[in-house]
């Protein structure tokens, strides 16, 4: 909690993240999916028996949702159908959930956008 805390206090200054080694493959991940526009892969702090991060290969200014443009709408849309994929290919189709957290108040670390896909075990609700 602390730690989320503390590593979403990282502003969103567009500097470079660590997904941009991963999509380079200068870093390991373990690959889920991939198309020419998104690629998926577990979360390294997994926080479901099935956590799994989609991005935008091209980041586009896309640090967070909140800076979204009209001109991102597909790759918006895409990411999302990308998620379902992803709920099928992990067999969580039946329950599944799809979190985009959007700045610190949102413990927003890593400032590329980003799909949580969660499942595997009961969800609660209201998130935390
Ligand atoms: C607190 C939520 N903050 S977040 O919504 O910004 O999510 C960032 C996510 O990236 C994950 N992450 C950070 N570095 C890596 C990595 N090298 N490989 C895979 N996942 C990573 C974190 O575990 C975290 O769940």
């Amino acid at each position: 909690e602390a730690s989320a805390r503390a590593a979403a206090a990282t502003a969103d200054t567009g500097a470079p993240t660590i997904f941009d080694k991963i999509i380079a493959k200068e870093i390991p991940s373990s690959i889920v999916y991939e198309d020419e526009k998104v690629l998926a892969f577990r979360d390294i702090n997994p926080q479901a028996p099935v956590h799994v991060l989609i991005i935008p290969k091209s980041r586009d200014g896309l640090t967070e949702l909140g800076k979204a443009e009209q001109r991102h709408g597909e790759i918006l849309g895409h990411l999302l159908y990308a998620a379902k994929i992803i709920a099928e290919k992990e067999g969580i189709l039946d329950g599944f959930r799809v979190v985009i957290n959007t700045g610190p108040m949102a413990c927003q670390s890593v400032y590329h956008l980003h799909l949580h896909v969660l499942g595997g075990r009961q969800m609660k609700w209201p998130p935390g």
